[in-house]
């Protein structure tokens, strides 16, 4: 299986990458596409020239008429070469097609195993989705560029040959004006791909807007603030930002392109003009004239476009790599696709000692000095207000980030010395923005333990948390899609999705579970039934509650209150009122709106 290592990787590698991945469609690419068919412009206006020469030849008497064919076969040989061509089409696709199967597939497995500071890095995120968005398709564009560019040069080159051999210094002059337009378009190369990285935030960001004008999670937001029109201005505004970056830069290029390349008409004409003398002198007959200027003229667009488009892509095809280059740099969590571990002994304490934190790349302390213990098989409630480090705990516990201050130890050994595998084996959290896989349900529960978990397994969760009911109604149970994705899936309510989700959370093996507020769509009844629910469902486990609603914090045997990133309270419910500290006076406030 082919990986993305952490090496520099150069414009030859898309030629190398192809090559590893599908041989014989490379080798077939390259003879045809770059080799045969640049030589064929060539052969052509040799048989060309041949066949009029000939014709001449006969119309003066000077040869019989039977000596045509053989031109007219090479004429026709050339012309029905193009369907070939045609043909090349499936070996372009074929060779697409193993592309996506491996390069694909290899960086879909680096972002996996990306550290996750990445992924919460804007700077890197942005790397990521450049080399992550159609990566097949980056690495077949430049191959396909190389190629093409193999072959103009061929064709070129040539063309060159024939003119050098009948006039010397056209070709010269030819190459002494394209070089200098080469370069311009190397340089504007560079800037093209600045101009898209550029463009790509905007895109991104008209993406989002248009995401939230059609999508269908919004639908109901959208219909009832009627917004449509504002954020439709928002959209145009993005995507004509994104837009005008491309043309402005378009523009420039063909500016640029355009002006250098009526230089090379000039010297085009000039080498007809000039070609005039040996054809009056008889150094070249009527046939090679012709077909010598036909090909010179061909060539301006050949070497003002084709050539300079080819470089331009080249330079950004560099910069692709450049970037594939960083990506395949960027560290990696040893074990973050790894499963779950199978066999762990349940912990009997897990404990945070003096952590200090803050999110890589950012200097404020999100956890300053924060300890607390958790015991096996007691449930606990994490309170505070919004944005007081709670959610970074579970992060920590889990093992995300490790650039902590202080130790983290579960029966005294430092989080740092398990593997992921075993961390994961540990903790099953349901965030507050869960994911709604779009699967039949009981693979959308079954993801919460692929470790060969029996189809029953499911059931258990689904009666706890009430869902069974809604399943019975269901056309195909258990097995109905849920969403729109799938033309008889069916939609769910914002809190069976909510259950859904904590059902694949409860499948899981983990003696500690977590739920990360993801009851918000829940009215403050159901949510209490619910932390209920899965609070017996978990008796024999460890269960964090991260929530606001503190009628849910009542039924823990201990309540953690997070403040300036620490533990500021702690105690059960009771203590803590009696305490008329912090948390009392959140509850209390609470309690007023109830009552
Ligand atoms: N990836 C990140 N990079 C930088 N700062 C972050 C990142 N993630 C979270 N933060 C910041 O860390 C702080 C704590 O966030 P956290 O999500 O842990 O709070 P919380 O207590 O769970 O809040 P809430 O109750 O609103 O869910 C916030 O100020 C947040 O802006």
């Amino acid at each position: 299986m082919m990986k993305i290592e952490n090496r520099s990787y150069k414009i030859l590698d898309f030629i190398k990458i192809p090559l590893s991945i599908s041989p014989g469609m490379v080798i077939l690419q390259v003879l045809f596409d770059g080799i045969i068919s640049s030589l064929v412009p060539t052969f052509q206006v040799l048989a060309t020239a041949s066949f009029i020469d000939t014709a001449i030849r006969i119309f003066q008497g000077q040869a019989e008429r039977n000596q045509i064919v053989l031109p007219i076969l090479w004429v026709l040989l050339f012309v029905s070469y193009n369907y070939l061509t045609a043909l090349m089409g499936l070996v372009r696709e074929k060779l697409n097609l193993n592309l996506t199967e491996v390069f694909r597939a290899a960086v879909t497995e680096k972002r996996a195993r990306l550290e996750y500071c990445h992924v919460e890095n804007n700077e890197t995120w942005d790397l990521i989705e450049r080399v992550g968005k159609d990566p097949a398709e980056q690495i077949g564009k430049g191959f396909r560029n190389l190629v093409t560019t193999a072959g103009l040069i061929i064709r070129i080159g040539s063309v060159l040959m024939i003119l050098l051999l009948r006039v010397w210094w056209a070709p010269i002059v030819i190459m002494a004006f394209s070089i200098p337009l080469l370069m311009l378009a190397a340089k504007t190369g560079k800037q093209s791909y600045e101009a898209a990285k550029e463009a790509a935030k905007y895109t991104r960001r008209a993406t989002y807007y248009q995401d939230v004008l059609t999508g269908r999670d919004y639908v109901e937001e959208r219909a009832l603030f009627g917004y449509s029109s504002v954020l439709n201005e928002r959209y145009e505004g993005r995507f004509l930002t994104a837009y005008g970056i491309n043309m402005k830069m378009e523009r420039s290029r063909y500016m640029k392109m355009s002006g250098s390349g009526m230089i090379t008409v000039l010297v085009a004409i000039l080498v007809a003009g000039v070609l005039l003398a040996p054809l009056g002198s008889g150094q070249i007959s009527i046939g090679l004239f012709m077909g010598l200027v036909t090909a010179t003229i061909g060539l301006v667009p050949i070497i003002v476009f084709d050539l300079t488009n080819v470089t331009n892509d080249m330079v950004y095809g560099r910069e692709y790599m450049r970037d594939l280059t960083a990506f395949g740099g960027l560290s990696e969590s040893p074990g973050a696709t790894d499963l779950p571990a199978n066999q762990m002994a349940e912990p009997n304490c897990i404990e945070l000692r003096d952590v200090s934190f803050a999110y890589p790349g950012t200097d404020v302390m999100i956890l300053k000095g924060l300890s607390l213990k958790l015991f096996s098989k007691r449930h606990y409630a994490f309170v505070g207000v919004n944005g007081a480090g709670k959610t970074t705990i579970t992060k920590l516990l889990t093992g995300l980030y490790d650039n902590y201050a202080g130790e983290i130890l579960i029966d005294g050994k430092n989080i740092r010395d398990f593997s992921q595998a075993e961390l994961k084996s540990l903790f099953s959290i349901v965030y507050q923005d869960f994911a709604k896989y779009q699967v039949p349900m009981v693979d959308s529960i079954g993801l919460g333990d692929v470790r060969d978990m029996p189809m029953e397994n499911v059931d258990g969760p689904l009666k706890v948390l009430g869902l069974n009911r809604a399943v019975s109604k269901m056309r195909s149970g258990i097995k109905t899609p849920l969403g729109r994705i799938y033309e008889d899936g069916i939609d769910l309510s914002g809190g069976q999705w909510q259950k859904v989700a904590i059902a694949r959370s409860l499948v899981s093996r983990a003696p500690m579970h977590i739920l990360d507020e993801p009851t918000a769509a829940l009215d403050p009844v159901a949510e209490s039934e619910l932390y209920e629910l899965f609070r017996k469902a978990s008796k024999n486990k460890s269960t964090i509650f991260i929530t606001h609603r503190l009628g849910a914090a009542r039924i823990a045997d201990e309540v953690f209150v997070i403040a300036d990133g620490r533990v500021s309270e702690q105690g059960t419910h009771k203590e803590l009122m009696d305490k008329g500290g912090i948390y009392a006076e959140m509850f209390e406030a609470q309690r007023g709106w109830y009552a």
